[in-house]
């Protein structure tokens, strides 16, 4: 592990790519990693060392998240390529991705396809308010063909809100920015650019009592127990005091010991943030992946609560069948897989593509909160996609 404190000098952005399987989306990461090693601001990662998650990350993992990081000329970037559909919808919907804006990426040679509309859909109902396009495999792509496809994407775009004719739509090749092709590294540097101007710098609740959904937990031998995930708000620092939060009576105080960001020790750590704490004698099965780290005192697990829901169409990958009053699924909230009832009160019933107030009853307590999103899944898909509205 290196020991260069990471020093934040630039503004940190969390983004990622999405698209339909095969267009290209790890190949591209792979690039652009290779592109910006060589200016100098970031370390070339293969593309068979991204695919997959880091080892340790193995153990009782249900999220696949691959992470790699680099800088531009302005911004610290933490980019996450998920390795398959269902990951992202998981990712996406639960918020556990937490991007600022991504990078869709689109086969030339393909088009749009069904992937492609899932993950516009998902982004916009999660709150990703920035998509910059890749059209990739430009290669090997006919340029008439391409520009229809350019089309397309944009219309794709516009349909669900997202201003398609202002988007930017950058042509690449991930595979010959790989191989060092000077005409494709370039258009790597242009779509680089695109995402630094393009999406903005959101704005970090850094003054908010801190706050990290774990999402990992692993043990470094002789030093204790370390918890990994995104900082969702707040600020933490080494020595500071936490309440570890999962609902299953094992909730503790403990004492940040050691802070890490991609292997660089930091002093301190912000909204937005992808960190590794090290937790004061806190037990390897005391704290797992769905607690919450967070400023003693600053949130109340609860079970309860209202929610509005929006039930999947079947063509959205959702139920053919209503739901109604009793059903029992899981719910995805933050990085916690938790069995739910709901009670859909006089409507009874929410038929696929209705969107409903519901009151849910979860099996264990979870820190909640109004506006906070969540995914509801059925046998390993999901089926609908809410927001607590209130909590009881
Ligand atoms: N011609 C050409 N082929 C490419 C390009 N980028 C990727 N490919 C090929 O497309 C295939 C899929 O690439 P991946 O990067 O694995 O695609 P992916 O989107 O990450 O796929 P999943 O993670 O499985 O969804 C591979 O055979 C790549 O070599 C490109 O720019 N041009
Ligand atoms: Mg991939």
């Amino acid at each position: 592990m290196s020991k260069t404190a990471y020093v934040r000098t630039k503004p940190h952005l969390n983004i990622g790519t999405m698209g339909h399987v095969d267009h290209g989306k790890t190949t591209l990461t792979a690039a652009i990693t290779k592109v910006l090693s060589a200016r100098g601001t970031g370390t070339f990662v293969p593309f068979d060392r991204i695919d997959r998650a880091p080892e340790e990350a193995q153990r009782g993992i249900t999220i696949n998240i691959a992470h790699v990081e680099y800088e531009t000329d302005t911004r610290h970037y933490a980019h996450v390529d998920m390795p398959g559909h269902a990951d992202y919808v998981k990712n996406m919907v639960t918020g556990a991705a937490q991007l600022d804006g991504a990078i869709l990426v689109v086969s030339a040679l393909d088009g749009i396809m069904p992937q492609t509309a899932e993950h516009v859909l998902l982004a916009r109902q999660v709150g990703v308010d920035h998509i910059v396009v890749a059209l990739n495999k430009a290669d090997a792509g006919d340029e008439e063909l391409t520009d229809l496809v350019e089309l397309e994407v944009r219309d794709l775009l516009s349909a669900h809100g997202y201003g398609g004719d202002s988007a930017p739509v950058v042509r690449v090749s991930g595979l010959k920015a790989l191989e060092g092709d000077p005409r494709w590294t370039g258009a790597i540097e242009a779509l680089l650019d695109a995402v630094d101007t393009y999406v903005p710098m959101p704005e970090r609740y850094v003054d908010a009592p801190f706050l990290l959904p774990v999402e990992n937990v692993l043990t470094i031998t002789g030093r204790g127990t370390v918890v990994t995930g995104a900082v969702e708000r707040g600020t933490v620092r080494v020595g500071d005091r936490v309440d570890v939060l999962g609902g299953l009576g094992t909730d503790t105080e403990t004492v940040v010991t050691g802070l890490e960001t991609f292997g660089k020790p930091m002093e301190s750590a912000q909204a937005g943030d992808n960190v590794a704490l090290l937790l004061r004698g806190v037990p390897r099965d005391a704290v797992r992946r769905g607690h919450v780290v967070a400023a003693p005192g600053s949130v109340r697990p609860s079970r309860r609560f209202t929610a509005q829901v929006y039930v999947l169409s079947a063509r959205e990958g959702g139920r053919t069948t209503p739901v109604a009053t009793g059903y029992r699924p899981q719910f995805y909230i933050r990085t916690a897989d938790v069995v739910g009832d709901i009670d859909l009160g006089e409507a009874a019933v929410a038929r696929p593509g209705d969107t409903v107030a519901m009151t849910v009853e979860l099996g264990r307590d979870v820190p909640l909160e109004p506006g906070l999103g969540f995914a509801i899944r059925e046998g390993g898909r999901t089926v609908g996609a809410g927001t607590v509205t209130a909590v009881a």
